[in-house]
């Protein structure tokens, strides 16, 4: 089973605490949500999980890893901002990826994009900055890491296409056994997508439920009201 356990995990960039003394487990196969104001510190938390960044003190563990890189072992993490080459092709993305990941899944890749109709030929740079995350997107899916970690991945993509995008995603813990993290200020598109729901004020978690729908039937509330209440 997937786990990710935050003891004591605090974050500063010079004098500027982002994240301070937080405690956190996120385990099964679930999709968590994970939602705040601007600049709380949402990007750094899923840095700081994925590998990409150190906490300044405490400890975050992923599947038992604690080292930077075993953590990098475990993710698969999509960036918020845009990090493939725009000159090359997709094509060439896509061979890249499968060169450097271990159990890619190249297939899946030529799947999703026939699924979400966008064409393989060309180059990044001429796709439309929507098509650009979905490939992304893309990339990240195919990748047969435990855990998924992504950085507002629904942003600039139309209504359709995030539909089918959100029925994946949920296959993907149902069938394969993954635990999916990831940022959003979307709230209404993800209400009936995730399972768990953080929130975070200032510099910790000011709200946390691994079992949305416990919540939803008990207090009747939607994630827009739970954030406002939480946030105000
Ligand atoms: N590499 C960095 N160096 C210095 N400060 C940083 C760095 N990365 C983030 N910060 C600061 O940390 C704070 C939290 O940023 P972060 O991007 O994690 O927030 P966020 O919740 O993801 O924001 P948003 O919702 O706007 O995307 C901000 O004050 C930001 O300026």
């Amino acid at each position: 089973m997937q786990k990710i356990e935050l003891k004591n995990l605090s974050k500063s960039y010079g004098r500027n605490e982002v994240l301070s003394n937080l405690n956190l487990t996120l385990e099964g196969n679930r999709i968590y949500g994970i939602i705040g104001e601007n600049g709380t510190g949402k990007s750094t938390l899923l840095r700081l999980i994925s590998g990409l960044a150190r906490p300044s003190r405490g400890s975050v563990t992923v599947n038992g890893q604690t080292t930077a890189e075993g953590r990098r072992n475990q993710v698969a993490y999509l960036s918020d901002q845009e990090m493939l080459d725009k000159f090359s092709t997709l094509a060439y993305q896509i061979k890249f990826h499968e060169n450097m990941i271990p159990g890619f899944q190249t297939n899946r890749v030529y799947e999703m994009l026939d699924m979400i109709k966008l064409p393989v030929d060309g180059k990044i740079k001429n796709l439309s900055k929507g098509h650009r995350n979905l490939f992304n997107l893309v990339l990240t899916l195919a990748n047969p890491a435990p855990i998924l970690i992504m950085d507002e991945p629904l942003s600039g993509i139309d209504t359709n296409k995030k539909e089918d995008l959100m029925q994946l995603l949920s296959s993907f813990t149902l069938d394969e056994e993954r635990l999916i993290l990831f940022a959003t200020h979307e709230y209404d598109e993800i209400e009936f997508l995730i399972d768990g729901l953080i929130v975070i004020k200032g510099t910790n978690v000011a709200y946390f439920t691994e079992d949305l729908e416990e919540m939803r039937i008990e207090q009747g509330k939607t994630i827009q009201q739970i954030f406002k209440e939480v946030t105000q």
